[in-house]
């Protein structure tokens, strides 16, 4: 007998006994937990993985980062290739990201937030709860506001875009250079959108009032700049040390800014005799508070402005690149406003055919969200029909940028035709290759449920710059220059920022 046994008293016997249960138990559990674990991390090998893995505990995980965002592009292009038609993994700069065939799409595309959800992609990407997200989240009033009320106003909104256009671009011109007659591509596009999107957003006289501009201006830089300060920490931290790593937090002022800013036009426009029209109002209308309402109004704006910003500085590239369009872009610009008495509206944007074509192949080479589109996360586990598993918590996401090279949905994929989504008589295929229309092989616009809702007006944005612009000038890039590659981050394309444009006055 072991002298461990002489000493328990009968207490101490039944405790042990317990304890031996309890252990048994805590080890059954565990057992039944690993068993699970790898049996679904077994499911997870399933997939075929495309670079690197960042392996067990993370350990490869700074090897895995790095070869993404040397070769992310090439990446996922050459898994789409070889994998055609499956699904494969790949590491990105920060997680494992599912990237489903295009066939699959179908099987996603309208299944509820119980089962995926872009939110989530965005509030873990943008660090949500510290830049407001998850206030101006917090419902889908703003969405709708982009899906209605602006869609459906376009016809009276146009008008005042334009108006509000000829306002920003002469004050730009003015401030051209005489001697190199150079300007910014990136200082045109964003000051034109962000003045005819603030004026739909919150009218012409509070545009105008001064101050909107700085306000919209400052927020982004300052959301970016604490999300990369917070990004590397684990979430339950991120407040612990944010006072640390964040220095020099300007964000609390720059909300508290905006919500004094439309405190006043909120109140006016909740009174019941109110006539305006914008989208403010109809945010307004929600009784949300004036913090949210704000959040509401800059995050949309920024989030528009970021977009369409990018993707006029590509059509604008694309124009430099192949001037012989400029001529034919121009000439049915100066017919469909001829068609309407020389006043730019709605009824002119839907007549600018080659223009719209153009800027959808502008787009579909872009190819803005680059490597990854159509991003989602799981939010509870589900099986795609091909028995791929995807558990809860997995990211989704669809080749975009592969996609838009794909032949299948391409014909020569590789070549810029400005008229590839024009028949023979000049109108669209088919109302989806209109420049807002998601034809198969489209991802740059999202897909099914969470689709763009903002892809009307950016049309109608963009047709109003594009040919404004080459009414006014001939466009070409300085002597001697060529136009550089944009810059891949994380998942994303950005163009390059810093190439100006020679205007020359046209006769
Ligand atoms: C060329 C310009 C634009 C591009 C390429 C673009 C692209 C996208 C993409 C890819 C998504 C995600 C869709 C998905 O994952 O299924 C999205 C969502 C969204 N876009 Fe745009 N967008 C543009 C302009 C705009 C504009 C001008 C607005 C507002 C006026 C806007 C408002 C929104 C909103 C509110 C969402 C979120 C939809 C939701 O979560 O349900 N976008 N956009």
């Amino acid at each position: 007998m072991s002298t461990l046994e002489i000493r328990f008293p009968a207490q101490l016997e039944a405790f042990k006994s317990s304890v031996t249960l309890s252990t048994l138990g805590v080890l059954l559990v565990a057992v039944l937990l690993t068993v699970g674990r790898s049996a679904a991390s077994g499911r997870r090998r399933a997939w075929i993985r495309v670079g690197r893995a960042p392996g067990l505990f993370g350990r490869n995980k700074k090897a895995a980062v790095q070869d993404f965002q040397q070769h992310g592009r090439a990446l996922v292009r050459h898994g789409y290739n070889r994998h055609k038609g499956r699904n494969f993994v790949v590491y990105t700069a920060e997680k494992d990201q599912l990237i489903i065939a295009p066939r699959f799409l179908p099987e996603i595309r309208m299944l509820p937030e119980s089962k995926i959800s872009h939110a989530q992609v965005l509030m873990d990407y943008w660090v949500g709860e510290h830049i407001g997200a998850d206030v101006a989240m917090g419902g889908a009033q703003h969405i709708d506001a982009v899906r209605g009320p602006l869609t459906r106003s376009l016809k009276t909104t146009v008008p005042m875009m334009h108006r509000e256009y000829r306002r920003t671009s002469e004050f730009l011109f003015s401030q051209i250079p005489k001697d190199t007659r150079e300007m910014s591509v990136y200082q045109f596009c964003y000051a034109t959108v962000s003045s005819m999107t603030s004026t739909v957003f919150i009218g012409e006289e509070l545009t105008h009032a001064g101050g909107w501009g700085n306000i919209v201006m400052e927020y982004f830089p300052e959301a970016w700049r604490i999300r990369n300060a917070l990004k590397p920490w684990p979430y339950a931290l991120r407040p612990l040390v944010k006072p640390f790593v964040v220095k020099d937090n300007k964000l609390e002022a720059i909300l508290a800014k905006a919500e004094r800013y439309l405190d006043e036009p909120i109140k006016k426009r909740r009174s019941p005799d109110n006539e305006d029209v914008d989208i403010l109002k109809f945010l307004a209308e929600y009784n949300e508070s004036p913090r949210k309402v704000a959040l509401q109004v800059v995050g949309i704006i920024t989030g528009a402005l970021n977009t369409s910003t990018h993707a006029l500085m590509e059509a604008i590239y694309h124009l430099c690149a192949h001037p012989e369009y400029i001529p034919e872009i121009r000439a049915e610009a100066r017919a469909a406003l001829a068609s309407e008495n020389m006043q730019w509206t709605y009824e002119v944007s839907k007549k600018l055919h080659l223009l719209d074509s153009f800027l959808k192949e502008s787009l579909r080479v872009f190819a803005p969200e680059g490597q990854v589109a159509i991003t989602r996360k799981a939010t509870s586990s589900f099986s795609l029909s091909d028995g791929t598993w995807v558990p809860k918590g997995t990211y989704i996401a669809v080749a975009g940028e592969a996609m838009s090279r794909d032949p299948e949905f391409y014909p020569d994929p590789e070549r810029f035709d400005g008229r590839r989504f024009l028949g023979p008589d000049g109108l669209p295929l088919s109302p989806d290759r209109e420049f807002h229309g998601i034809e198969p092989g489209n991802g740059m616009w999202g897909s099914g449920r969470l689709t763009c809702p903002g892809r009307h007006y950016a049309s109608a944005l963009s047709k109003i710059i594009i040919a404004g612009l080459l009414l006014k000038y001939d466009i070409s890039l300085p002597k001697g220059q060529t136009l550089k590659p944009g810059t891949e981050m994380d998942a994303n394309l950005m163009p390059d920022m810093t190439q100006t444009i020679v205007l020359t006055e046209i006769e």
